[in-house]
This record gives C-alpha cells, sequence and structure tokens, in this order.
C-alpha cells in the first residue's frame, strides 16, 4: 500500500497571533513542531486579504524549514511574483473570494483553461509543482491534465459538512475522481475540513498521496498540544491504509 503524506496547514496559527496584531504565536515555530511531529510537508495559504498568513510568513518558512512547503495561492500576478520569489516545493491553486469566511468550492479549471494554463508552465518552469484544488469532479480532472498541472487537490468539504447518505455520496465522488485523477496520471491529493472524525475513508483510498489538514489540528492542538494533535492524525492515516477504514 502507497504512503500517505500528511501536509499540515499552519494558516490557522495565524488567525490566532493575528487576533492582537502581535508575533505569538509564531506560525514558524508551528511549523518546526509540526515536523517533529512526524509531518511531511507544510502548507500555508497567502490570500489576497493576509487575514492569516503574511508575506514574511512565506519568506520565513521558504528559508527556515526543512519541510517541502505547499505555498496556496489564487491564480493573480501579485500571487504568482511572490511564488517566483520563494521557489515553493510546491503551489496549489485555489479559489478566493475577499467575503468568504474560508475556501468554498474548487477551482473551476475547466472554465479558466486559456488563463491558467500560462500560469502553470511559469510556476512549472521555475521547478515548481503545480497542484489545482478542484471539486471531485471527472471535467476538472481532465481539464487539469489539459494545463499541464501535474497534481489535483480534491475538496472535501462537502464531504466532511455532510452526514449520512449526503457524506457517502460525496465520499463516492471523491473516490470516483481520485480513480480517474490516476487513471489520467495526476497525483491525487486531498484536503479541508478533515478531522479526526472523517479522514479515515479518505485516508484508505489509495490512489491519493497526499493529505492536507490545517484547520482542526490547531483547534485540537488547544486542548491536547499540536504535536499530539498532529500524531493522533497521522496514526489515524496509517489505521486507514492499513485497511482500518472506518
Ligand atoms: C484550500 C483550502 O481548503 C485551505 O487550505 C485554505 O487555506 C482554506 O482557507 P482558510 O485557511 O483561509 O480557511
Ligand atoms: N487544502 C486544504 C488545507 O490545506 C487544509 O484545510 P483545513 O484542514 O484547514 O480545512
Amino acid at each position: 500500500m502507497s504512503f500517505l503524506r500528511l501536509g499540515v496547514n499552519i494558516d490557522h496559527v495565524a488567525t490566532i497571533r493575528n487576533a492582537r496584531g502581535g508575533l505569538h504565536p509564531d506560525p514558524v515555530r508551528a511549523a518546526h513542531l509540526a515536523a517533529a511531529a512526524g509531518a511531511d510537508g507544510i502548507t500555508a495559504h497567502l490570500r489576497e486579504d493576509r487575514r492569516h498568513i503574511a508575506d514574511r510568513d512565506i519568506e520565513r518558512l521558504a528559508n527556515e524549514i526543512n519541510l517541502p512547503l505547499n505555498f496556496e495561492m489564487a491564480a493573480t500576478e501579485e500571487m504568482l511574483a511572490i511564488a517566483l520569489r520563494h521557489r515553493p516545493h510546491a503551489a496549489c491553486i485555489v479559489p478566493e473570494r475577499r467575503e468568504e469566511r474560508t475556501t468554498e468550492g474548487g477551482l473551476d479549471v475547466a472554465g479558466a483553461k486559456e488563463r491558467l494554463r500560462p500560469l502553470v508552465a511559469r510556476l512549472t518552469e521555475a521547478g515548481i509543482r503545480v497542484s489545482m484544488f478542484i471539486e471531485a469532479d471527472l471535467r476538472q480532472l481532465d481539464a487539469c491534465h489539459d494545463i499541464g498541472a501535474p497534481v489535483v487537490e480534491l475538496h472535501t468539504g462537502a464531504y466532511c459538512e455532510h452526514g449520512g447518505e449526503d457524506r457517502d455520496r460525496e465520499l463516492a465522488r471523491i473516490i470516483a475522481a481520485a480513480s480517474h485523477a490516476q487513471a489520467i496520471g495526476l497525483e491525487c491529493h486531498a484536503g479541508h475540513g478533515l478531522s479526526f472524525d472523517t479522514v479515515k475513508p479518505i485516508a484508505a483510498i489509495a490512489s491519493v498521496a497526499e493529505l492536507n489538514i490545517g484547520h482542526f489540528l490547531v483547534g485540537e492542538a488547544i486542548f491536547v498540544g499540536f504535536e499530539a494533535s498532529i500524531r493522533h492524525m497521522r496514526q489515524l492515516m496509517d489505521e486507514a491504509r492499513r485497511g482500518g477504514g472506518g
């Protein structure tokens, strides 16, 4: 069974820091703790409104941590310039609306291929591995393949938010999308809203290579500590991979 990487998203360490406008808690310190806890990568989303992660955080993460940095960014010239400046391991292109509380869905790649194609090319030329944050939709997957993106990240928000038959339906969509991604040669990641209660069915999907998880881990850290929160998530992911789905 293939290894499943855990990318820890530290956005909401910065949310707490920004609540008072100071320097504590430091997202880069959180990234070091995540590495010590066994994270395989760090994810950080530099939003246009800088509501949590700041430009200085990205600069320090790029220069100070030894784990691969997955830079989440909107498809804008501003963010492209920042990505080219810091050359993260990966860039995940995500939709953004200033008025949204959090990411509400996947990027409509199929509806913007000619706008996104040059962005993917410029990031790729800089040695940055490009991921597209999309819904579990075969048309979106084919569009990502068409524009040359090597990686997709399937949005798991609807799966996490629903229960019962609706969650089962979302899970089936994600499983089918992950299978299609593998069939057309795309590396498949998944993320958004995952928790201890929801992670195992997603982690059990053999064609998913990476999960990006943040908000829940930061919240759980308030009660058990950041390293323990991450280690628990890692244990659940490993159990799922060994066949302990559920
Ligand atoms: C793309 C995604 O699902 C998250 O990584 C993203 O960072 C969510 O935005 P907030 O972190 O601002 O909630
Ligand atoms: N792309 C998903 C991610 O990085 C983390 O999302 P969340 O766990 O903070 O909802």
